[in-house]
């Protein structure tokens, strides 16, 4: 293409600078130097004045509702006032966010538009959610493949990441279920607290991130259904209640239940002043306890329930695999408890363990948990039990992008005997030089109790060098101890040291102004939460 003279022009639509730069990088690409012009606004680019042979490159981000970006809207205006543009030939990246509903709405609006007057795509159109730098390298290759003559490449490249969500969930099949713990002598399966669960997620073009998390929308069990049914007498109730939220039981079910009922109880929980023991009540509660504790058959009418019940809320997991790959691992506790007789475990995590059907999932961005920009910054990563899962996918995508970062670990759980959750690849990693400090904290392992606080302490040397170098600390665990605990461990690493008469950092170390060693790194955004 270049031995023909051709010109490469370069347009962008861009809000906050994204897509701007984009194009500035692109038009900086050293293969058409002296054929290409500097990239301009959409909106300064005549369709009128075309010359034909051109390649027209556009990069544009979606704002609003799904719509062009102010640089850009005229642009648009001009292409669907044309009438025929056979012979405009162009390449489209379109940068977006998949929390959006209508994500990359503008430039998939483009692209049709431009299409259907006849203008031909050399490159099928970009949808590149937030995390473009890898779909803007390789459609840069596949433009300088094109640009060299070799356009097979290029007319094949598919960079779309799919917008899934609650309207729109991929149905993944569990390819792996695996016990992470280590069972006692002659224990079997159902003793096995935490699982490893893998989803096959090939082809779905699901796009997320180390720390990300994934949401499964379960289906209610049948046991529950049927015994719902049969407290109403009403056996259609079992078809009815399957779309419905049966375990997460709002305040506005039991306003229903308790206007319906008039149940002085009831009533009373649902004061302001009670709120705590309703709080109590419901831990663990779902509608048929409701339905039990509070009213009789006769006074609940089932359309009345299916007005009052939400549709069934996806549950969130965080997700243990390193950036978009084929497959997506979770680690999950199982959880069983007695109630009014009746066994329960976790909706969703049952529905994970047991069912042969593909599960219906999708993504959502966290990115408070991601890695630092930094890739320098070393990790103090803290878990306890299953809040290994997001630190074990930061480890992986630290591997997968060849990051070699200073890394310590700390994991919690009961005994190193049966909960070194994931033993074997954290050892290979520390081997590795991956992590250089794993430090487990087994609280049940005898003598006195034992938490990832006390590692803290023990080795507060080696952690006050890691804050010092700028470390970022992500935490991830139970929500009613953990970061309580690391604060007060990370704010006595400091008061110790000073009265031990080491100063334990260095001068140009704000955080290590540290009576509130806590506050300071929270301050600096180097603390990373992740508590359920
Ligand atoms: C207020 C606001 C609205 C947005 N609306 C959309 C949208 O409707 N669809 C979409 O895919 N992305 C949407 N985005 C995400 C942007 O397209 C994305 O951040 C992009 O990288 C911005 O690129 P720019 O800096 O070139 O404008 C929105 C972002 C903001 C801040």
């Amino acid at each position: 293409m270049s031995a023909n003279a051709q010109r490469l022009h370069i347009a962008y639509g861009s809000e906050s600078g994204n897509a701007q730069t984009l194009a500035q990088r692109l038009a900086q690409q050293p293969l058409w130097q002296g054929q290409v012009d500097p990239a301009i606004e959409l909106n300064a680019l005549s369709l009128a004045a075309w010359q034909p042979g051109g390649l027209l490159v556009i990069i544009s981000s979606s704002f609003g509702d799904g719509e062009p970006p102010a640089n850009a809207a005229f642009f648009l205006a001009q292409v669907q006032q044309s009438d025929d543009l056979t012979g405009l030939r162009y390449a489209l990246f379109g940068l977006g966010d998949t929390g959006y509903p209508q994500f990359c709405g503008f430039t998939k609006q483009l692209d049709a538009a431009l299409q259907a007057r006849g203008a031909q795509a050399v490159i099928p159109r970009v949808d590149a959610d937030t995390d473009y730098e890898d779909f803007f390298t390789q459609w840069t290759a596949g433009l300088e493949q094109l640009w060299l003559g070799h356009g097979d490449v290029a007319a094949h490249m598919l960079l779309r990441v799919e917008a899934y969500g609650e309207d729109k969930a991929f149905a993944a099949p569990i390819i792996a279920r695996q016990c992470l713990s280590t069972l006692a002598p002659g224990g079997d399966a159902t003793d096995c607290a935490a699982h490893h669960i893998r989803l096959d997620v090939r082809g779905s073009g699901m796009a997320w991130r180390a720390g990300d998390t994934l949401h499964v929308l379960a289906k209610n069990g049948r046991p529950l259904l049927d015994a719902i049914a049969q407290w109403l007498g009403q056996p259609q109730a079992v078809a009815a209640l399957e779309a419905k939220e049966l375990r997460l039981i709002s305040k506005a079910v039991l306003r229903g239940v308790a206007s319906a009922t008039g149940h002085a109880g009831l009533k009373d929980l649902l004061k302001f002043s009670q709120r705590k023991q309703l709080e109590q009540y419901l831990y663990g509660a779902d509608i048929l306890d409701v339905l039990q504790d509070f009213a009789s058959p006769e006074q609940v009418r089932l359309d009345d329930l299916l007005q009052w019940l939400s549709p069934r809320l996806p549950r969130a997991y965080s997700i243990a695999s390193p950036a978009s790959s084929d497959y997506l691992d979770l680690c999950i506790r199982a959880v069983h408890h007695q109630r009014n007789g009746r066994q329960r475990h976790g909706m969703a995590t049952h529905w994970l363990l047991h069912t042969q059907e593909p599960v219906q999932v999708y993504c959502r961005s966290n990115p408070g948990f991601h890695l630092p920009k930094d890739p320098q910054a070393p990790l103090v990563l803290i878990g306890t039990g299953t809040g290994i899962a997001p630190l074990l996918g930061l480890l992986r995508e630290m591997q997968m992008k060849e990051q070699r970062r200073k890394v310590c670990l700390i994991f919690g759980e009961k005994t190193s005997s049966h909960d070194f959750l994931y033993r074997d690849e954290l050892l290979a990693l520390q081997a590795s030089g991956a992590i250089e400090h794993l430090w487990t904290a087994f609280s049940r392992d005898g003598g006195a109790k034992y938490y990832v606080q006390h590692a803290m302490a023990d080795h507060g040397q080696e952690l006050r060098d890691y804050l010092e170098r700028n470390a970022h600390v992500y935490i991830c665990g139970n929500k009613a101890h953990l970061e309580k605990a690391v604060a007060h461990a990370f704010n006595d690493l400091y008061v110790l040291a000073t009265s031990d008469g080491e100063s334990g950092c260095s001068a140009a170390d704000e955080s290590c102004e540290m009576g509130d060693c806590w506050t300071s790194l929270q301050a600096q955004a180097r603390i990373h939460l992740e508590l359920y």
